[in-house]
């Protein structure tokens, strides 16, 4: 073994048994734990190992390693763990000292609050997490508080009272649902600005793990509940965009996507058809198809450098939406009181320079990631902290043509069809109209797979969504949230 450089250099050696064989075993100073047994063998602390015990004169160390078939890298992890014993008691003693401090030093988390819906995706998500994360999280002496979500807006409710000073992120195993509940949650804290800064984690147990794809994708690593809680351990983190969603005195915010138009539609739906498991969206894709529907409306943007060729120049269209001047005390109270929750960013969107393009459309979408659903790529530029969000048009084309682009979305090929208009922007404003063939009928709107307004005439209208099927806006914050992150 080369031990010239400085990172080469031993923290500790010693000779030990490994597996009934004796054999030089060393932490390097670069995080290495190398040692010989039926070759050379070599684990990196940092990436591989989750922690360790000693138990009686054994140090068992606990592994997460890639499933390799042949050369070839699968991504997939599984647990192997390496039980040496060193050759003293003053040894076994040192080993446990180097190895705490090393692992020490890598700042993962040591505390994590953690959500479990029961109810997301195939209901399984209990399941999950006792049969594939509780058992990482121990083997890395991670301390958990547990909550199971008891219905819907419970992880808000919690995530708006939580002592944050107690733990050092909250960890959703869930679709994306729970997480856009947890960081609303925070927002809504008089404390936000604290809050917010609470790191979050997300393991796919959902339908729509968009989240979770995004972040490993971006690795190259499978969306596998492994690979999700080995992120969480390892303790990296990445800011992310969230944008604020503005009508009137009500506000929201948003982590993953705004969609109006087609998307909304097969979204929301095909709930009708949930006994039909996954299916449904699939199915419901080609309802909407076979009788497509076009929106009358329009949208206006600030554009990002390098899209301002996109639309036609117009004056700021959102006068309506900003909070006005109360005539009503109690109101003015009320409003007083939820303006110590978060308000969205302070810019001046009147004087920016927007654009604007008119309907008829068949789809408007804007994302802050790339995926929004596990098979999805609906954005494939989007970045989590750029400060944009991507948006992405599509208006009147032939039948063909939706088909042969929406076949593409799996990899994003969508965006490079001349019938979609792709371009990030900094800040939008949506006009929602009604159909084009018949106008007595709206649409919906759909923020992060919940109907954030529903038109006259859509499936379920009765229901009142939380804004009006009106205008809003919607303005990106950079970086606002922190998520664990593979790298
Ligand atoms: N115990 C519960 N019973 C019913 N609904 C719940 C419960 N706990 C959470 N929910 C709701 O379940 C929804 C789905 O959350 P989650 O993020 O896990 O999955 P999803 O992939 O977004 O959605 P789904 O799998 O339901 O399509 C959220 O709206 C949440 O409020």
């Amino acid at each position: 073994m080369e031990v010239s450089d400085y990172h080469h250099r031993p923290l500790i050696s010693d000779r030990v048994t490994v597996n009934g064989t004796v054999t030089p075993l060393a932490l390097l100073a670069d995080g290495r734990l190398w040692w010989s047994e039926g070759g050379q063998r070599c684990l990196s602390v940092e990436k591989e190992v989750l922690g360790f015990v000693a138990e009686g004169p054994y140090i068992i160390i606990k592994t997460l390693i890639e499933n390799r078939d042949g050369c070839c890298s699968t991504g997939k992890l599984f647990r192997n763990d390496v039980v040496f014993q060193p050759s003293s008691q003053e040894s076994h003693a040192s080993w446990c000292h180097k190895l705490s401090e090393f692992i020490d030093s890598l700042g993962r988390p040591k505390r994590l609050f953690v959500f479990v819906n029961p109810f997301g995706g195939n209901k399984c998500g209990k399941k999950i997490f006792v049969d594939q994360v509780k058992p990482l999280l121990e083997a890395a002496q991670i301390q958990i508080t547990v909550q199971e979500t008891k219905h819907q807006l419970h992880a808000k409710e919690i995530a708006r009272s939580l002592d944050i000073t107690k733990y050092e992120g909250i960890v959703c195993v869930s679709g994306d649902g729970i997480l856009v509940e947890v960081v609303n949650g925070l927002l809504e804290r008089v404390d936000w600005d604290t809050a917010i800064k609470m790191t979050l984690g997300v393991v796919p147990a959902g339908t729509g793990n968009g989240m979770a794809k995004s972040l490993l994708d971006a690795v190259g690593d499978p969306c596998a509940v492994a690979n999700a809680v080995l992120a969480i351990i390892r303790g990296h983190k990445r800011s992310l965009d969230v944008a604020t969603i503005t009508q009137g005195k009500t506000t929201i915010f948003s982590i993953l996507m705004l969609a109006w138009g087609l998307v909304a539609d097969i979204d929301i739906e095909s709930e009708k058809y949930r006994w039909m498991g996954s299916a449904r969206l699939d199915f419901y894709a080609l309802c909407r198809f076979i009788n497509l529907r076009q929106y009358i409306g329009c949208v206006s943007f600030v554009p990002a450098p390098g899209f301002e060729a996109y639309g036609e120049p117009t004056s700021y269209r959102g006068k309506s939406i900003s909070k006005g001047n109360y005539s009503d005390p109690s109101e003015a109270e009320s409003v007083k009181l939820q303006n110590l929750c978060y308000q969205g960013p302070e810019i001046n969107v009147e004087n920016l320079n927007w654009r604007v393009i008119n309907g008829p459309f068949i789809s408007v979408w804007l994302h802050n990631v790339p995926w929004g659903a596990e098979d999805t790529m609906a954005a494939p530029d989007a970045k989590f902290s750029d400060g944009y969000l991507d948006l992405i048009i599509m208006k009147n084309c032939s039948k063909l043509a939706l088909l042969s682009l929406m076949s593409q979305l799996d990899k994003g090929g969508h965006v490079k069809s001349p019938h979609v208009t792709y371009l990030k922007v900094k800040a939008f404003i949506l006009e929602p109209g009604p159909r084009t063939q018949d106008q007595e009928k709206e649409g919906i709107i759909d923020s992060d797979g919940e109907v954030l307004a529903r038109g006259k005439g859509t499936y379920n209208c009765e229901q009142k969504g939380l804004m009006a099927y009106d205008k809003l806006q919607i303005t990106v914050d950079q970086g606002l949230a922190t998520l664990f992150t593979p790298l």
